[in-house]
């Protein structure tokens, strides 16, 4: 991790660890939002103090009665533009909770908003990255690091240090591991007018971010993220032998959900892809913190399932007819 990354978080940290917090917001849009809402999870499992994760708009609009300066808001915004998330972060700040943005653009309008910034790295689909300097593996650092100062233990150490000498290794074996799948994918589903996605617990955002940002956003293609536990409640009627999904499981305490929602739907659509963290290669990450990292191989592997089904559409993943373009 490069010194500039760790100074950063570094200050962060030590911020947090000097407020008496009552609640953390995880505050974000889209992909961004989907980004950190694994990080309230793992909060939400690990500590007492309550955490939530909100759309940027609608944390202003609601304006949560225990936001105030007790409180500390992460947010997060790729290009560091997003009105919305900017103005979140503002008001966050108005209300005197301590703000920590995570952006890729320095200087943007969320850089100068949050009173601490974190950089990540990010490079075009293909292109070398260092896996712990992307978005993810920057919150997992924040988080965990906040983690081990507030309550140190082995376990967050060992997350901390899968994080610095784990992940790119994993992030590269696994999309090795799955390069086929993803070329069959594109070869395959081309031409599908819609595709769900299914998942749970930590896994859920990925499975959302790869309707809303991947297939709708980016493809032009219909999709719905359906929680694994929800599909019986509704979703679980529109299965056909003819209907698409994809099925996300993880290797946490939600597992199960996953389980009865695979085996449901596999039985009666032909066309059920499974995404299984059990076959993920996760040499190099604790077992202890495993299951707070298969969202993270999910999303990869899922990035270059997208990249594969784009090459077979011919409609690049950078394609847009409003977003940036139109007043919205
Ligand atoms: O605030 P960010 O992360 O720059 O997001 C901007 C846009 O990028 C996406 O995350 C993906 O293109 C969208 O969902 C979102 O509207």
């Amino acid at each position: 991790m490069n010194q500039e990354h760790v100074q950063q978080l570094e200050a962060a940290i030590q911020a947090v660890a000097q407020r008496k917090v009552s609640n953390f917001y995880f505050v974000a849009c889209g992909g961004s939002l989907a980004n950190v809402t694994p990080a309230q999870y793992i909060l939400d499992r690990e500590i007492e103090i309550p955490s939530a994760a909100y759309s940027s708009n609608e944390f202003i609009h609601r304006s949560p009665k225990a936001l105030g300066p007790s409180s500390v808001v992460i947010t997060c915004s790729h290009s560091g533009n997003t009105p919305e998330t900017v103005a979140a972060t503002a008001f966050a700040r108005e209300k005197g909770a301590l703000t920590i943005c995570l952006t890729n653009l320095v200087d943007s309008p969320l850089w100068e908003a949050a009173e601490f910034k974190l950089h990540y790295n990010y490079a075009p689909y293909g292109e070398a990255l260092r896996g712990e300097e992307t978005s993810m593996a920057i919150l997992y650092r924040l988080v965990f690091g906040i983690l081990q100062t507030l309550y140190p233990n082995e376990k967050y150490a060992n997350a901390i240090s899968s994080i610095e000498n784990g992940l790119h290794g994993v992030y590269e074996r696994n999309k090795a591991l799955t390069l086929d799948a993803a070329k069959a994918f594109g070869r395959n589903y081309k031409r599908e007018k819609l595709i769900y996605t299914m998942a749970s617990g930590i896994n859920y955002s990925v499975a959302y971010s790869f309707a809303i940002c991947l297939l709708q956003e980016m493809q032009w293609i219909h999709s719905s993220a359906i929680h694994s536990g929800e599909y019986f409640h509704g979703p679980f009627e529109i299965t056909d032998f003819d209907v698409p999904f994809i099925v996300i499981k993880g290797l946490g305490e939600t597992r199960p959900l996953d389980d009865r929602a695979y085996d449901f739907c596999v039985k009666y659509s032909d066309k059920t892809i499974l995404i299984d963290a059990e076959t993920f290669d996760l040499e190099g990450i604790s077992p202890d913190v495993r299951s707070y990292f298969t969202n993270l191989v999910a999303g990869v592997v899922l990035r270059q399932y997208a990249q594969h089904l784009s090459e077979e559409t011919g409609h690049a993943l950078s394609v847009r007819r409003y977003m940036w373009k139109m007043e919205y």
